[in-house]
C-alpha cells in the first residue's frame, strides 16, 4: 500500500507497449468500490473477487499492479505462477503522505501504525516471492520505472532471487 506498484505499473507497461492491468481498478469496475466490498462482503470475499482478477490479467498478460494483499492468498499466489514478480518498497517516513487520505479500508482506523503492522506480516511473503525488489521511498517515480523496465529487457528473470537492487 503507497509503494507505488499502480503508478509505476502503468508507466512499465506503456514504456514496453504492452497491456496494463490494475487489478483494484478491474474489481472497482466490475463490484464497485473497495471500501464498499469490504464493508458489505467482508475481506475474504475482497481475497476471492481479487484472485479472479489476478487471473484474468495473467491471461492478457504484460504488467499487472496487484493490490498489496493479494499474496496473502494461496490461489492468487498459484495464479501468479510464470510471472516476473517485482516488489517496490518505500519507508513509512516516505508512505506516510503518500496514504494521508487514503480509502484503503485495511487503514481506516490505524494509519501508519495500521501500514506497519500490516507490512511486518507479510515481510517474510514479498521477500519469499519477489524476483527484484526496487525501493521507491527516495527516488523520483520516473527512476523507479527506468529501473523495472531495464529489469525486464533484461529477462526479468525469476530464476535469481531478489536480483534487483534497491
Ligand atoms: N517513487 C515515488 N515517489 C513519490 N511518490 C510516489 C512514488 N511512487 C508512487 N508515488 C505516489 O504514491 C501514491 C501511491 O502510489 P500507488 O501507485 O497508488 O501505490 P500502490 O499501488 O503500491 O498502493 C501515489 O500518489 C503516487 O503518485
Ligand atoms: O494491502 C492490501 O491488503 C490492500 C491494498 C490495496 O491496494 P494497493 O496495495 O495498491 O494500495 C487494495 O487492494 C486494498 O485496499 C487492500
Ligand atoms: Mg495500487
Amino acid at each position: 500500500m503507497g509503494a507505488g506498484k499502480s503508478s509505476v505499473g502503468k508507466r512499465v507497461a506503456k514504456a514496453l507497449g504492452v497491456p496494463f492491468t490494475d487489478t483494484d481498478r478491474a474489481i472497482v469496475r466490475e463490484h464497485g468500490p473497495i471500501p464498499g466490498i469490504f464493508a458489505d462482503r467482508g475481506e475474504p470475499e475482497f481475497r476471492e473477487l481479487e484472485a479472479a482478477a489476478v487471473r484474468t490479467a495473467m491471461a492478457t498478460g504484460g504488467v499487472i499492479a496487484v493490490g498489496g494483499g493479494a499474496v496473502t492468498h494461496a490461489s492468487t499466489r498459484e495464479a501468479m505462477a510464470g510471472a516476473s514478480i517485482v516488489l517496490l518498497t518505500v519507508s513509512p517516513e516516505a508512505v506516510a503522505d503518500r496514504i494521508a487520505g487514503s480509502d484503503r479500508p485495511l487503514l481506516a482506523n490505524g494509519g501508519i501504525d495500521a501500514w506497519q503492522t500490516i507490512m511486518d506480516e507479510r515481510a517474510a511473503t514479498y521477500a519469499e516471492l519477489a524476483h527484484a525488489v526496487f525501493d521507491t521511498s527516495r527516488r523520483p517515480m520516473s527512476h523507479v520505472v527506468d529501473d523495472v523496465v531495464a529489469w525486464l529487457r533484461a529477462g526479468g528473470d525469476t530464476s535469481t532471487e531478489n536480483e534487483g537492487t534497491a
